[in-house]
């Protein structure tokens, strides 16, 4: 039990792998807050597994591109909770498209999601923490895309390096408060984000030769490093990028 009692807030965890962060936290026997956008049913199912776990769960709907939805969750948290020991910053979107005639509706949406959101909720989390005065941690999901690009991605990559850039600087900002500020880096996790894009049996073919472990990613394969760096384990680990991608990355040849 590396969570025992914490209280866990995760953003996007109604499918794929805030989700499994999620259980994965509540099975380290934290009591978890999770936020969503649209999928009620998978929100649903995250708070039944939760609770079937026998710890405490709530769900909070709310779109994190807006600023006010930051400090609802929060609020929400606390109001339920009491307080936030650990915060994931996982929502996220990736509308894969063409560079050149990118819409620009499309590009400043997945930055509002991706990049704003995780400002603004990172921001409010650690304003609780700081009143709390006893810690904290928070991690960012990030991405391998934080390190290399994507064609299809422009408008995605930037967003991902943004939030890794942001847990370098909030770990500096925050490190006087006791709060560790991380970030893990997966790579292909199949989840819906990339379903269509995978559904390319070549490129799917392609995506997975390229991983040295053989296979490509799925959501629990998140939940290990995420439960880690939350938990007293990495007590001294803050500013650090975690890449979770089965060694996608360094394979060069
Ligand atoms: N899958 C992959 O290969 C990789 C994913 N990542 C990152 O992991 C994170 C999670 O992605 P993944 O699990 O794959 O994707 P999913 O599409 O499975 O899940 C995305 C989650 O984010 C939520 N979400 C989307 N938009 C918003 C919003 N505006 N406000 C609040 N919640 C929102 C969704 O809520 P709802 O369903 O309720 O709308 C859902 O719970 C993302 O940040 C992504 O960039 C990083 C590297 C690789
Ligand atoms: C959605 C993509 O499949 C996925 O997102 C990332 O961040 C990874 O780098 C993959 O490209």
């Amino acid at each position: 039990m590396l969570l025992k009692d914490k209280v866990v807030l995760v953003t996007g965890a109604s499918q794929g792998i805030g989700k499994a962060a999620a259980i994965g936290c509540a099975q380290h026997g934290a009591d978890v807050a999770i936020n969503y956008h649209s999928d009620e049913a998978g929100a649903a199912d995250a708070v039944a597994q939760i609770e079937a776990l026998g710890r405490r769960a709530i769900a909070v709907k709310g779109d994190v591109a807006q600023v006010e939805t930051a400090q609802a969750f929060v609020d929400a948290a606390v109001a339920a909770f009491g307080r936030v020991d650990v915060f994931v910053n996982n929502a996220g979107i990736c509308p894969f498209h063409a560079f050149l005639d990118m819409p620009p509706e499309v590009m400043e949406r997945t930055m509002k999601v991706n990049l704003f959101g995780a400002y603004y909720m990172v921001q409010a989390a650690a304003n609780q923490m700081v009143k709390q005065g006893d810690g904290g941690a928070i991690i960012a999901v990030s991405s391998i895309s934080a390190l290399v690009g994507g064609g299809m991605q422009t408008h995605y990559t930037p967003t991902k390096a943004g939030v890794h850039s942001l847990m370098q600087s909030t770990a500096i900002a925050l490190g006087k408060y006791g709060i560790r500020c991380n970030s893990v880096l997966p790579g292909t996790i199949e989840t819906a984000i990339n379903k269509e894009d995978l559904a390319d049996v070549a490129k799917r073919e392609y995506m997975a030769g390229r991983i040295p472990l053989g296979r490509l990613g799925e959501p629990d394969d998140l939940a290990g490093p995420i439960v880690f760096l939350a938990s007293d384990l990495a007590r001294y680990v803050t500013g650090a990028a975690l890449l979770v991608d089965g060694g996608a990355f360094v394979n060069l040849q």
